[in-house]
């Protein structure tokens, strides 16, 4: 079933959690609405759900507008953080539940519900759990049970409020791994919210970013990662460097560097900022002259190399630009520039921690700012 949020606005007293919300999404697909804490990803889900109402704008499910139908009517499955099942009932009755407070004339029999009961618990493969309590199964378990409750009575549409959230990382991993499989299969329109970046990125279909009320972006995982629409999402998806400086006439001109950047060469001296991702920083030892072009203009930072980091294929090197005025020690928090190199690269090279190297953007991605 398809869902179009339209000019959905919702406050709370004088704060705005949702601010002319409009979003498309597909029947079978699966979205996933990403950002920071407070944003309004729940609100908005539970909008959907019908748990909470709009104060302005409208939901329609397959184009008919849901607004005076009951949530118990809405055909909506959920899944929330804090497992939900019931304590004192096995895993067999908690799945069995949704079908057997059904009113009279849609229940189905008792040999149906056992029928529908194991086919659900095979599908989340924990068929052999059906006669456990809940406080006997694992956190990963508890979350796929609650979601065999939910499909139990077919829904149209599939809610998942950060359903891994309380997991560990190696769990979580799995289980998103588990829910685009089961997804694949099933497929039921499905909204899932998290703050997890790499879970969205992982799992979606496509990733609706959220920051402050606003959807700043929609798109594919790959889109919204090699396309970032906005400083918000760049800086929210993955780790990443940002520069302030000035763009003047397709020139950007930052601490210690300058840049290219034809796109903004209508630029008159405005304020900028340029996002530089870890991967995308060239590292080399420093020597006099290195990092500045033929043209004299400086490409790279010079830096030192405060810590390097190497667990597995990869180096992770802090680096503090130096600067003639201010010992390296006393360096801001946010002027350490981070770098990510093969390890391989990192060992032939032989850096030590406290050398001078020079970092030069193979790519940055720069915004300039209106009013200068
Ligand atoms: N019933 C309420 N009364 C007052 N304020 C609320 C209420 N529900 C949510 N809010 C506020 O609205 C904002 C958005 O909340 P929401 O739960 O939608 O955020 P979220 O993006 O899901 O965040 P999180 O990831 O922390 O759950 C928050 O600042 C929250 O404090």
């Amino acid at each position: 079933m398809s869902i179009e949020i339209r000019n959905v606005s919702k406050n709370f007293g004088d704060f705005k959690a949702l601010r002319d919300v409009s979003l498309n999404i597909d029947s079978g697909e699966l979205v996933a609405l990403l950002g920071p804490s407070g944003c309004g990803k729940t609100t908005l889900l539970r909008i959907i759900a019908g748990l909470e109402t709009a104060d302005r704008g409208s939901i329609l499910f397959a184009g008919e507008d849901t607004t005076d139908v009951h949530v118990r009517e809405r055909q909506v499955g959920f899944v929330f953080q804090h497992y939900a099942l019931f304590r004192h009932m096995t895993v067999f009755e908690n799945v069995a539940f949704g079908l057997r407070v059904k009113p009279r004339s849609q229940r189905p029999s008792e040999a149906q519900i056992k029928q529908k009961v194991h086919e659900l618990l095979n599908l989340v493969q924990l068929d052999w759990l059906a006669d456990r309590f809940p406080s006997q199964l694992s956190g990963g378990q508890r979350q796929r049970i609650a979601l065999a409750r939910a499909l139990a009575v077919e829904p149209k549409v599939l809610l998942l409020d950060e359903p891994f959230g309380a997991l560990d990382a190696k769990v979580r991993k799995e289980l998103r791994r588990w829910l685009r499989r089961l997804h694949d299969d099933l497929h039921v329109t499905s909204i899932f919210v998290t703050h997890d970046q790499e879970e969205a990125l992982e799992v979606a279909d496509r990733v609706v970013l959220m920051n402050a009320g606003n959807i700043e972006q929609v798109g594919s995982p790959q889109e919204v990662w090699d396309h970032p629409a906005s400083p918000f999402v760049y800086g929210f998806l993955g780790d990443v460097n940002l520069f302030h400086g000035r763009a003047h006439e397709g020139e950007v001109l930052l601490d210690g560097l300058q840049l290219s950047s034809p796109e903004h060469a209508d630029a008159q001296n405005q304020k900028a900022y340029a996002y530089v991702r870890p991967h995308d920083l060239d590292v080399e030892r420093y020597s006099p002259g290195a990092g500045v072009d033929a043209a004299g203009r400086p490409r790279g930072i010079v830096a030192q190399l405060a810590r390097a980091i190497v667990v597995g294929p990869v180096a992770r090197l802090e680096l503090i630009p130096v600067d003639d005025n201010k010992p390296v020690e006393n360096a801001a928090p946010e002027s350490v520039i981070e770098a990510q190199i093969p390890a391989q690269q990192f060992n032939e090279m032989g850096f030590r921690e406290g050398e001078t190297l020079v970092v030069t953007p193979r790519r940055a991605r720069v915004f300039v700012e209106n009013a200068s």
